[in-house]
Order: structure tokens, then C-alpha cells, then sequence
């Protein structure tokens, strides 16, 4: 089998390799990925440092260009990248083509936003002075990704890292490399000079921890664990450099007695148990008033009961694996830990098996769950979901904002007045009123509050703030 290598310096290069596994079909190995090194890291951190003062003098255009060219490739092979993705994390083959063209839609944002780069000239207090305000490039972005968007989030991190003139290390999490280095080979075919994008894979804590401990490395983008995300803080500190965290959530959704049902059960379904739960923008946390709440129920178990759990890429799933047998394991010890602590079992649970070995687990419901149970405390990160009963709309705001995260939260209600005190009450930094608290738009700020996020936002212009470092000059005229 062919090993698809590491990108340092403008050459493949790489011998050792890790098997990347389907989780539909275990059996099935979707390719061998080269397994970097700390020396590889260093090296790759070399070539970004070496290659950052021409790429962040680089015209506009040709920035322009290549990820113009980036984002129409992608879309020009949005089925065949979709099928890798599906086959490589375990989404549906519906969900990966979407998010595929997600990247794609991404790069051509960020190709139109390097021509729309500007600064501000302002008067100064004092006379004969001018004051200009520009953005510079940070330098070396080290991008440290997850495996539940594949192809998403290493779009929503290179493509704004190169539109504002830095270089870039990247390493994508080890169990997934396969649509990394696939957009990596797309960008260095598009036109990159050496060295601008350096694909790193490995681990985490060989390749990863390089990163963390390398003083040439002027910013770090994350998005995966709290305990990781806490690393990568406490180094960043130490080396005074430029971080952003995209950690986990426990976010809630709103069900009101006015709800309309249909929409309420759809949204929650959506949220809780699509992309096999393992999205951070999730809805585990169901917090529903008491004069709806057993119609709510009795209609989402009924939902979730068509809801097909089997082989990513075969038509009509609704539902893949889990990413892996470490992630199947959280899953069912949260499982066993909700029963022990009182939750009733009201749907799912167990483990099953399809036509080809993989990671199935049943969308799993929990109904009478309190708010101060682990299980709607922690973030599980799987297709499991807990049902929490409150008196009314005030006793559900408090409860859905008790959480230590942030990322998003939901309503689903037909009061204005309900929806426009929610979106201004929620302690979330994303809130969907009659929607699923995931699945989010790519030209918008996407992050948190609390434990969920650290730093500027993601995405959208607003990816500005992180990607660069704002200049004040005064001029005597
Ligand atoms: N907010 C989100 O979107 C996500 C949240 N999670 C949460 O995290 C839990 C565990 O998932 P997991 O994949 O283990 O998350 P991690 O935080 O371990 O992984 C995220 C990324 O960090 C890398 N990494 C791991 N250790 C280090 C280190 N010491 N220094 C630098 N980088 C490192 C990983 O590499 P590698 O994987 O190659 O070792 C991966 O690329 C999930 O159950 C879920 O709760 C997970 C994914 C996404
Ligand atoms: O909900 C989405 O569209 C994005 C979610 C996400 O970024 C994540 O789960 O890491």
C-alpha cells in the first residue's frame, strides 16, 4: 500500500506510517499516513519559520488564487472526498459530502477576504501627525486539529491562517489524516511555495507536543479535549505566544409547552444524535417543561425508533459508528454511570452489530435526569442524550445555563418573547431559536463562553482577530 507522506518543506517525505481504519468495517484499512516525529516537527517548524517573511509580503492575488483554486478543487471532488471522510470518521456519506463542501465554500470565503484585507488611517489628537492602523501576520500558526470534522475544521483553520499571511504547521488528529492530506495536496498543487503549509501527521503527544514546546511556533490554533486544550494554554503561556481553544459542550435545548412538536422533536433528533453525537455543538442536554414533556418524549422516542444505525456509506443510514473502540468505551461507561445514577433508560443503550464490524451503538435517551447528574454534566461526545424536567421557562433558562460550558444552546418555542429573552439570557456564545444547536453556517463567528472556548472567534472575518496582530503607526507629516 501506498504511504501518503508528510509534507516538510515542500517535499513528501516518510516511511513510518499508521493504518488509518474504518469504523464501519474495521476490517477495511482506508490508508497508510505517515507518522511524524519530533524531528519532523521540527523540521516542519523550520520551513514555516524560514518561509514566513516572502509569504507575508505575498501579493493579495496570488493568495487569492490558490485558495480560490483550493476551494474549487474540493467542490469539483466533493463525492470522492466525501466518501474518504465517511469512510475514514464514520459520518453518513450525505453528512461527509456536506461537510466537504463546507471546506470548499470555506477557502472561496477566505480567497474573497484576501482581497478585502484593509487597514484604517485616522487623524491623530496632536496636529501634523497621521495614524495608520494595519493588521500584520502573527508568524508560525501551528494548527492542532480534531477527528470529528475531518475536513471542516482544517479548512476553517489553514484557510484563514494563509489568506492573512502566516505559515503554517499543521497536524489533524491521528485517527483521521486521510481529508487532511488531501487538502494539503490540493494546496501545494494550487501553487504554495515551500514551506507556507507543512502537513505533520502523527501523534498527539510526539507531534502535537513539538508544537507546544517549540518557541518559533507564534500562534496555536486548537479545537479537541479540555485536558488537551489545557495544555496547550499552559505551554502557550510560557512561550507568550498567541493561543485559541475550541473545547468541548454540554449544550442545552429548550423545549417549551408551546413548542411546535414536530419542529421541537426534528431539531432535538438533529442535534443529539446526527454525526453520531460527536459534534461539540450537540444538544445532550433536553430540558423540557412540564406541559409538553411527555408528548416530547413519547414523539422523539418514536423518531428515534426509524432512526437507522449502519455502514456509514450505505444509503439510508441515518446514524455511522462511533469514531473508534476508546470512544465506544465513554459512550457505554456514561451509559452504565446514568443508570447507576437514577436516569431511566427510555431508549437504546446497547451495542449493536450490521453486516460489517464496526463501532454501532443505538441512540440512547435518557428520561428523568437532573441537571446535577454526570451525565448532563460531562461531555460524553456520543449518541447520548439526557431528558431534564422543569417547572417553566425561567426554571429552564437557569438549568441550561448551569453547565461549565458555553458553545450553544437552543430554543424551540413559538413566544417572540420567550425567543428574544433566551437568545439575550443564554450564556452560550451561539444560540438557535426553532433550530438544532449544530450544523452552523461558515461566514459567521463560530465559539464559546465559559469552558468552551478561549480566545477570538473562529470564522467569518471575525478569524481576523486571531490570525494577525494589529499595528499602530504615527507618521509626522
Ligand atoms: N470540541 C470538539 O470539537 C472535540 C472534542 N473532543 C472531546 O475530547 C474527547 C477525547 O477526544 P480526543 O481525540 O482524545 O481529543 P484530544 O484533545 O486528545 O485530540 C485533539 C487533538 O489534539 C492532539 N493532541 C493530543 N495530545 C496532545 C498533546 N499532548 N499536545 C498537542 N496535541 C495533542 C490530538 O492528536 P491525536 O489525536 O493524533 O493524538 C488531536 O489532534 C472526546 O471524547 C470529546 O469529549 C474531541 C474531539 C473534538
Ligand atoms: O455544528 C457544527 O456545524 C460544527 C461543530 C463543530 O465544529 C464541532 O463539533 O467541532
Amino acid at each position: 500500500m501506498t504511504i501518503y507522506q508528510n509534507l516538510i518543506a515542500g517535499e513528501w517525505v516518510g516511511s513510518d506510517a499508521t493504518k488509518n481504519i474504518n469504523p464501519s468495517n474495521t476490517n477495511e484499512v482506508v490508508g497508510l499516513y505517515a507518522d511524524g516525529s519530533t524531528e519532523d516537527t521540527k523540521n516542519a517548524i523550520a520551513a514555516a519559520k524560514a518561509a514566513f517573511p516572502a509569504w507575508s509580503r505575498s501579493g493579495i492575488w496570488e493568495r487569492h488564487v490558490i485558495l480560490k483554486k483550493a476551494g474549487d478543487e474540493i467542490m469539483a471532488r466533493k463525492d470522492e472526498l466525501g466518501a474518504l471522510l465517511a469512510r475514514e470518521e464514520g459520518k453518513t456519506l450525505p453528512e461527509a459530502i456536506g461537510e466537504t463542501i463546507r471546506a470548499s465554500q470555506i477557502f472561496e470565503f477566505f480567497a474573497g477576504e484576501a482581497l478585502r484585507l484593509a487597514g484604517e488611517v485616522v487623524p491623530s489628537v496632536r496636529p501634523n501627525i497621521g495614524v495608520e492602523i494595519t493588521r500584520d501576520p502573527l508568524g508560525v500558526i501551528g494548527i492542532i486539529t480534531p477527528w470529528n470534522f475531518p475536513i471542516a475544521i482544517p479548512a476553517w483553520k489553514i484557510a484563514p491562517a494563509l489568506c492573512y499571511g502566516n505559515t503554517v504547521v499543521f497536524k489533524p488528529a491521528e485517527l483521521v489524516p486521510g481529508c487532511s492530506w488531501a487538502i494539503v495536496d490540493i494546496l501545494h498543487r494550487a501553487g504554495l511555495p515551500k514551506g507556507v503549509l507543512n502537513l505533520v501527521m502523527g501523534k498527539g503527544s510526539v507531534v502535537g507536543q513539538a508544537m507546544l514546546d517549540s518557541p518559533d511556533v507564534t500562534g496555536i490554533t486548537f479545537t479537541g479535549s479540555t485536558g488537551t486544550g489545557r495544555r496547550v494554554a499552559a505551554a502557550s503561556i510560557e512561550h507568550n505566544r498567541k493561543f485559541q481553544l475550541e473545547m468541548g459542550g454540554k449544550n442545552p435545548m429548550v423545549v417549551l409547552d408551546d413548542a411546535d412538536l414536530t419542529v421541537a422533536v426534528e431539531a432535538a433528533a438533529n442535534s443529539g444524535f446526527f454525526s453520531t453525537g460527536q459534534r461539540c455543538t450537540a444538544s445532550s442536554r433536553l430540558i423540557v417543561t412540564e406541559g409538553i414533556h411527555d408528548r416530547f418524549v413519547a414523539a422523539l422516542t418514536e423518531k428515534l425508533n426509524t432512526l437507522v444505525v449502519d455502514n456509514a456509506m450505505k444509503p439510508g443510514t441515518h446514524i455511522g459508528p462511533v469514531v473508534d473502540e476508546k470512544q465506544l468505551k465513554t459512550d457505554t461507561d456514561y451509559i452504565e454511570i446514568g443508570r447507576k445514577e437514577g436516569a431511566k433508560l427510555a431508549f437504546g443503550g446497547e451495542l449493536i452489530t450490521r453486516e460489517t464490524p464496526g463501532f454501532y451503538l443505538q441512540p440512547t435517551l435518557f428520561t428523568e435526569a437532573t441537571n446535577q447528574m454526570r451525565i448532563s454534566r460531562e461531555e460524553i461526545f456520543g449518541p447520548v442524550v439526557s431528558v431534564i424536567r422543569v417547572k417553566d421557562y425561567d426554571d429552564a433558562l437557569a438549568t441550561a445555563n448551569d453547565t461549565p460550558f458555553g458553545l450553544s444552546a437552543g430554543i424551540a418555542t413559538t413566544s417572540l418573547k420567550h425567543a428574544t429573552h433566551f437568545k439575550r439570557n443564554s450564556e452560550a456564545g451561539m444560540v438557535m431559536v426553532n433550530l438544532p444547536t449544530a450544523g452552523v453556517d461558515f461566514h459567521v463567528p463560530f465559539g464559546g463562553r465559559k469552558g468552551s472556548s478561549y480566545g477570538p472567534r473562529e470564522q467569518g472575518k471575525y478569524a481576523a482577530e486571531f490570525y494577525t496582530s494589529v499595528k499602530t503607526a504615527y507618521t509626522l507629516a
